[in-house]
């Protein structure tokens, strides 16, 4: 195992605090490496993703950040187009992305949930990580060749 990438958005930054320190938890305890990137708001992190993918083989990512706020189009907009910027790049490059992304009212309730979903978004780019190397180590050859 390489490394993997923290993303964190940081317009809120006592949740993102909260995220980042979860996931970080996670990574030490399972003994694994990572980077931090840190960017302003959710709707940077596919952009932030991309750009570091293209320096650096990362073994998978692990997204955190939040919305906070009553619901409206621009907010809906904007966590629509993370997450779909963000499982595209997921998916196109095989990479495992765990999102640790989400919505909240205000941010009492955002610090509540914060520690969870960022547990939670660096436990589920973990068990990725370990079903490709499971397929990798059981077809080590070159795969499909389908996204060639
Ligand atoms: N309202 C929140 C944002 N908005 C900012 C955007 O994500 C973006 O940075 C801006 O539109 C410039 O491109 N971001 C959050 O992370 N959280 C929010 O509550
Ligand atoms: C474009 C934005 O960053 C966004 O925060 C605006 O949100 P709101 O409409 O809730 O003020």
């Amino acid at each position: 195992m390489n490394k993997v990438l923290i993303v964190e958005a940081t317009l809120h930054p006592n949740t993102a605090d909260a995220l980042s320190s979860a996931v970080r938890f996670v990574l030490e305890q399972n003994g694994i490496e990572y980077e931090r990137v840190q960017v302003t708001g959710i709707f940077e992190i596919p952009a932030a993703v991309s750009i570091a993918l293209d320096a650096f083989d990362y073994d998978g990512a692990i997204v955190v950040g939040s919305l906070i706020g009553q619901e409206n189009i621009t907010l809906n907009t904007i966590y629509q187009e993370c997450a779909r910027g963000v499982n595209d790049i997921s998916i196109h490059f095989s990479l495992p992305i765990g999102f640790g992304i989400f919505m909240a009212e205000n941010e009492a309730q955002a610090l509540e949930q914060a520690s969870v979903i960022g547990k939670q978004a660096a436990l589920c780019c973990l068990e990725l990580i370990k079903i490709k190397n499971l397929y990798q180590s059981f077809h080590n050859d070159s795969g499909s060749g389908y996204k060639n």
